[in-house]
């Protein structure tokens, strides 16, 4: 059966950031994923997971100056070898952690660049990243993101993503499907979760359109969460949404979903 895990880089911000690990298994999660480990030592965030016994689910590798805008470098010419070194550095954190997913962020096709010269490169890096991962036993995600919240990014529809996953053509090359992202995109998630769940390498759940809890916004997660039964999905659901208030009054959702599906 499924498992859920508390996003730290959204979930107990209240916290400093080491802080949030104790906080998410106070609240009963059994794993945990955030965007980027890298301000912190590897030594550091394993004393965490060791103490609290939480898995390391997944990461992000580098995404570029993020700060600047980038959201990625996978897919940006030029960047080829930076690309290179941030596959190295994540699996050196992620030999650490134990962690057995990694996300690579596609990024925004710069001005004056042709999408065709973004996507050739993307292709060559994901198919480096994953030969690098194979022998970590780490397997690459990639994740269609909104382009009302990710204006410009590469990589926005599940079909999309499919259709790359199957040009790579390699074992450890999955779909990070974000409903929220989904939703927003394409809708029609039922039909998704029946049809693609075999691409699928790790779930993600927000509301929409707000990206606060499951329970709050359009999505029925209740009817969600018995698809994602139904198709005996037994991964991991990543917990990626801003409270509306703080982390743990929000996290009514969880309970009522753990005594219906755990
Ligand atoms: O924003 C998301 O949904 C993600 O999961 C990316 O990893 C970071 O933006
Ligand atoms: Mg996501």
């Amino acid at each position: 059966m499924y498992r859920f895990a508390a996003n730290l880089s959204m979930l107990f911000t209240e916290d400093p950031f080491l802080d949030r690990f104790k906080a998410a298994q106070d609240a009963g999660f059994e794993g945990v994923e955030f965007l980027f480990p890298y301000e912190f030592s590897k030594q550091d965030l394993k004393a965490r997971l060791d103490s609290t016994g939480l898995e390391q689910v997944l990461f992000n590798l580098p995404a570029g100056n993020w700060e600047k805008g980038e959201r990625g470098i996978a897919a940006l010419p030029g960047r080829e070898s930076e690309f290179q070194l941030s596959v190295e550095l994540a699996l050196d954190y992620a030999e650490h952690l134990n962690c057995r997913k990694l996300h690579v962020m596609a990024g925004i096709c710069p001005e004056g660049e042709a999408l065709e010269a973004c996507f050739e490169v993307y292709l060559a890096n994901l198919a480096y990243a994953c030969e690098q991962a194979q022998s970590a036993n780490v397997t690459v995600l990639i994740e269609p993101l909104n382009t009302r919240a990710f204006p410009g990014y590469l990589l926005s529809h599940q079909a999309q993503a499919r259709k790359i996953i199957d040009h790579i053509a390699m074992p450890n090359i999955k779909l990070q499907m974000d409903l929220y992202h989904a939703q927003i995109m394409e809708g029609d998630l039922s039909v998704l979760i029946r049809h693609q769940m075999d691409y699928v390498g790790h779930i993600q759940i927000a509301g929409v359109p707000d990206r606060h809890e499951p329970s709050d916004g359009e999505i029925n997660y209740g009817w969600i969460f018995s698809e994602l039964a139904k198709v005996k999905y037994d991964g991991w659901i990543g917990c990626e949404y801003t409270p509306k208030a703080d982390t743990k009054s929000g996290l009514g959702w969880l309970e009522t979903a753990r005594n219906i599906f755990s």
